[in-house]
């Protein structure tokens, strides 16, 4: 983390002092890490080449959905506890200002966590002092709850951006779902992650507060085509069939909202569905591997569809063992949740694993924190989760606990643009 980077002499002896490393601090951070930020007026990479390295804040869409997904998560909802306008206005000034150096690895605010007056609160918190940008993403959305009739916002309520349905067998806690907004801080680094989010929320003091949030570790999505897929806590490979960053075409198609949706606003943007699904591993511990296969309707080594060999072989539901009965069974997790069975719905996924401790009564507090992009939600993820909550075997060993929708504006274009200009400008 740099202290400021605006461009003085003091500021770029600054960056070269965190940067411009010999070569212990190469070896430590990486040679591409180095070159990449020791060239100090060159532009962020469009795609990060380590682990280090920043990603552009600037563009048509926010960073952070098909961004290649990062290994660790933060996530926070907030209630707006201000009723001016104004004040939620530039609240989403300040924090795109921050945001766009956070994510450039720089601290919060221009004099930083020890730059300032020593008789003012710093502004930044400091813990991220000497971390690279770790691949730092931050996305925003607007909750279905922000368009009620505290900000004139009623008449701009997006379509797609409609309470979700009550599903079968949800057991929703009501204080950790919803929410006015929220920020996806995705990094590689969880400090970086925190860090982050707990400046935004410093910066927000008096106008919002944290309604709640949530830690992920490990990726359960492969995001683009040169990552490898990741497990879930369930041990299985999630993520293989997901929309990735290469699928321009259907990206296009299934993701980004478009001006002829009704909402021009949020031409560019995405719906953003999260649920926290407690998973029961401990009782998923104790079924047998058969078992576990045929609910995901994939092996647990490979990834392969059942009757397939290899992770991206593809799935053939006419296909039947020796015993007739089709590889992969009607209600497998993969059947329920495929296109084919939704008029072609798809989702961009990007959940975490998390393990909140444990509950008390020795089973560990785990699972998914799902996360999914999409275009339209009652088109997409309704349909889709409408079929796995009354079908899925999967079912027994899961339960939905907390869910949340919101409209994640277009990207931001530059230093002039913020989050969420187009509804209150546009
Ligand atoms: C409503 C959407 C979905 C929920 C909720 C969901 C929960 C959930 N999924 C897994 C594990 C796996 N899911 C896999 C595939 C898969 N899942 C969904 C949707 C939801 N899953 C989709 C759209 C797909 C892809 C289907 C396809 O087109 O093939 C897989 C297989 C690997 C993969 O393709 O990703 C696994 C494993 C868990 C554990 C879980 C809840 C805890
Ligand atoms: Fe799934």
């Amino acid at each position: 983390m740099t202290t400021d980077g605006q461009g003085s002499a003091k500021e770029r002896v600054s960056r070269r002092k965190v940067f411009g490393l010999g070569a212990a601090g190469a070896a430590t951070l990486g040679a591409g890490m180095v070159a990449a930020n020791t060239l100090l007026d060159e532009p962020p990479q469009a795609h990060a080449t380590s682990t280090s390295d920043p990603f552009p804040f600037y563009g048509e869409h926010q960073a952070g959905i098909v961004t290649p997904a990062q290994d660790r998560l933060h996530f926070v909802a907030f209630d707006v506890t201000t009723d001016k306008r104004a004040e939620l206005v530039e609240l989403l000034q300040e924090w795109t200002a921050a945001a766009a150096r956070l994510t450039q690895g720089k601290e919060a605010g221009s004099y930083g966590a020890v730059g300032g007056a020593p008789e003012a609160a710093p502004d930044d918190t400091g813990e991220a002092l000497g971390l690279p940008a770790s691949g730092l993403t931050l996305t925003v959305g607007f909750g279905t709850s922000l368009f009620d009739d505290r900000f004139g916002l009623a008449r701009h309520r997006p379509a797609p951006l409609t309470d979700l349905p009550k599903f079968p067998k949800d057991q929703l806690i009501p204080e950790i779902s919803g929410g006015d907004l929220c920020v996806q801080a995705c990094a590689h680094d969880p400090q970086v992650a925190v860090h982050a989010i707990r400046n935004l929320a410093r910066i927000g003091f008096g106008k919002v507060s944290v309604r709640w949030s949530q830690l992920g570790f490990g990726r359960t999505s492969s995001t683009s085509r040169a990552q490898s897929t990741p497990r879930n806590l369930m041990g299985f490979k999630d993520g293989t069939n997901n929309l990735k960053l290469e699928d321009s075409g259907l990206l296009r198609d299934h993701l980004w909202a478009a001006a002829q949706d009704g909402s021009p606003w949020m031409a560019g943007g995405a719906y953003l569905v999260t649920r926290k699904i407690r998973m029961m591993v401990e009782t998923w511990d104790r079924t047998s591997l058969a078992e576990q296969e045929q609910i995901f309707g994939r092996n647990k080594g490979e990834g392969a569809p059942l009757g397939k060999r290899a992770e991206f072989d593809p799935l053939d539901f006419a296909a039947k063992g020796p015993d007739g009965e089709p590889h992969i069974k009607s209600d497998a997790h993969v059947r329920l949740a495929h296109p084919s069975s939704h008029a072609d719905a798809r989702l961009l996924r990007r959940g975490y694993n998390f393990v909140d401790g444990s509950d008390g009564l020795g089973r560990l507090d785990a699972g998914l924190f799902f996360i999914a992009y999409q275009r339209d939600p009652r088109k997409q993820f309704v349909p889709v989760q409408m079929g796995l909550a009354r079908n899925d075997p999967l079912n027994e060993y899961i339960k939905h606990v907390s869910s949340a929708l919101f409209a994640c504006p277009p990207g931001v274009r530059d230093g002039g643009d913020y989050w969420g200009r187009t509804l209150f400008e546009g």
